[in-house]
């Protein structure tokens, strides 16, 4: 048995939130392993957020396009895939080779390694013959991976996860979306303007089912308008694969395609993670942290494996925790004094997966000298990138109301306001608000239309900052934006 090896901090799992908690940590000079045993970066700019929102962009300048015969004259639109893969492969993951982000880590001054690392005690990670010894702490970042349903028959055909839905070159004529999610809908949408014949199978009674209902509602009247068929409450019972083709057969009838993406959830693999030989169940759905992201002594969890809520900005954000949480326990270590003057923040990127820590690193929230800062998600944003672009912040109107709030619900249709009655076509969308009565403040927020999610911005800010609604009244919202519809959302309060 090898002798472990004493270093400061290892981290294991180098998507979204242990790249950024390794590469600060070795920045401010401690030595840090950093273990991974697929891409530097994780999911995100490989097979998530970073590709598929290209794609996105190029479906939306199709549709664009064809909204000019509405508006502005004649345009004929001949979509090609060609230039879409060709962009992902150049430009987002360099054809899936993550050199650019093991140099960027190694060039900070980390140690990296290839393969899956796995506890191996109190302060310990093995990882193949090689066993570290963690002076001040090991940080788990090892995310999740697609949930497969146990549909019979589904686990013996060749279907499709996100990782060959952003791959593919060629696309089908025809595609079956198991799952009416975040995934589901931005892919099926995506697809559909390409001009394959998409049909989504959800088991849900609506699609986005965590969101507002009007959400569900608007992303579903979009996608149809697309061509997509969209089923909703179907179980899908048996999955089958002629070799060509595939079936989802249920109750209310079988559904064919000549590809299948199973877009049904994710979910984090605790039992890899040797977690037993630090007495934490591994049986969970996802590892519990408290609020600065530990797990037990010695032993910080971030990004999706935490469960509070998959996406780059919560892997983004707690990572800023777990830095000034690590840097302050290892001043203590040293005997030095608590948190103070931690670690700068550095961007610049200069490669594929760069793009998601530089220019998220440059927002991140540090501590401020003599405190570290404590996870708060009120406020969660999230964005379905769909188009109308579906964003919501802080609790929907059913949560708000299971929670026992007086609640309040302001709403307005955004064709409705001077910016979407300009706009005409492509115009769907509306606010909704949620308002707490007795504090007289935001609770939660959705922002549905073109460019929802920037609009969003501002009632994050309002949710965050539990900003008066006496004050949002008597604020001055630029004419004629989409934003300025927020101000007849909030008079429409009752
Ligand atoms: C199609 C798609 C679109 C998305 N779009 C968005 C979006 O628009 N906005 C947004 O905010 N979020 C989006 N997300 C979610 C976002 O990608 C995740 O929230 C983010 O990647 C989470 O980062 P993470 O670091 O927690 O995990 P991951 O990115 O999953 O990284 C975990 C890493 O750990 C590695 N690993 C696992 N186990 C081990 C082990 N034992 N040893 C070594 N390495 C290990 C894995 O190989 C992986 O590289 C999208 C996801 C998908 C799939
Ligand atoms: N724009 C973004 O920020 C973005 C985009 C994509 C993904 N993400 C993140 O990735 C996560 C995973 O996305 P996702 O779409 O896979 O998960 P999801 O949880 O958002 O949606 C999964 C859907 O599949 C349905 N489903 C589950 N089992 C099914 C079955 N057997 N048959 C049919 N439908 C079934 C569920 O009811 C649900 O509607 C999201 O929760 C989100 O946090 C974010």
């Amino acid at each position: 048995m090898t002798d472990p090896e004493l270093v400061d901090v290892v981290v294991v799992g180098l998507g979204v939130g242990g790249e950024e908690v390794a590469g600060r940590l070795a920045e401010a000079g401690l030595t840090v392993v950093g273990i991974e045993r697929d891409l530097v970066g994780g999911e995100c700019p490989y097979w998530g957020c970073i590709p598929s929102k290209m794609m996105i962009r190029a479906a939306n300048a199709l549709a664009e396009a064809r909204r000019v015969n509405e508006l502005a004259g004649a345009a004929q639109v001949q979509p090609d895939w060609a230039p879409v893969a060709k962009r992902i492969r150049e430009e987002a993951t360099d054809t899936w080779d993550d050199k650019a982000a093991v140099d960027r880590f190694t060039g900070k001054g980390g140690r990296f390694v290839r393969g899956s690392g796995r506890l191996d005690g109190p302060g310990r990670v093995r990882v193949g013959d090689q066993v570290f010894q963690a002076r001040y702490g090991i940080v788990l970042g090892t995310g999740t991976r697609p949930s497969i349903p146990p549909i019979d028959g589904l686990a013996d055909t060749p279907y499709w996860t996100n990782h060959q839905a952003i791959e593919v070159e060629e696309l089908p004529e025809s595609l079956l979306v198991l799952g009416g999610g975040a995934i589901g809908l931005e892919l099926a949408q995506v697809f559909a303007r390409f001009g394959v014949r998409v049909t989504v199978v959800e088991a849900a009674e609506r699609v986005l089912a965590i969101e507002e209902p009007e959400s569900s509602e608007l992303a579903a009247t979009a996608l149809r308008a697309d061509g997509v068929i969209i089923s909703t409450g179907v179980k899908a019972e048996r999955v089958s694969h002629d070799g060509q083709r595939f079936t989802v057969h249920a109750a209310g009838g079988d559904v064919t395609g000549d590809r299948l993406l199973v877009v049904t959830g994710r979910r984090a693999h605790l039992d890899e993670l040797g977690l037993e030989t630090v007495h934490v169940d591994a049986a969970q759905r996802y590892l519990p942290v408290d609020e600065r992201m530990h797990v037990t002594d010695g032993v910080w969890a971030v990004g999706d494996l935490t469960g509070e809520g998959a996406f780059t900005h919560i892997a983004m954000y707690q990572a800023a925790i777990v830095v000034a949480d690590v840097l302050d326990h290892s001043r203590r270590a040293r005997g030095g004094p608590d948190a103070s003057g931690t670690a700068s923040v550095v961007g610049g990127a200069t490669g594929v997966a760069s793009a998601v820590g530089g220019a998220m690193s440059a927002g991140g929230s540090t501590a401020a000298p003599g405190s570290v800062p404590r996870a708060d998600y009120r406020a969660l944003p999230r964005v379905t990138f769909t188009d109308p672009e579906i964003g919501a912040v802080g609790l929907t109107e059913q949560q708000a109301r299971e929670r026992g709030i007086n609640v309040q619900v302001g709403w307005t249709d955004l064709t409705s306001s001077s910016r979407g009655w300009i706009h005409k076509t492509g115009n769907a969308g509306f606010i909704k608000l949620i308002a707490d009565a007795d504090q007289g403040v935001l609770v939660g927020a959705t922002s549905a239309g073109p460019a929802g999610g920037e609009v969003l911005s501002a009632l994050v800010v309002a949710v965050h900052a539990a900003v008066p609604i006496s004050q949002l009244r008597h604020m001055i919202y630029a004419y004629p934006t989409f934003h300025r519809a927020i101000e007849d959302a909030l008079r429409a309060l009752k």
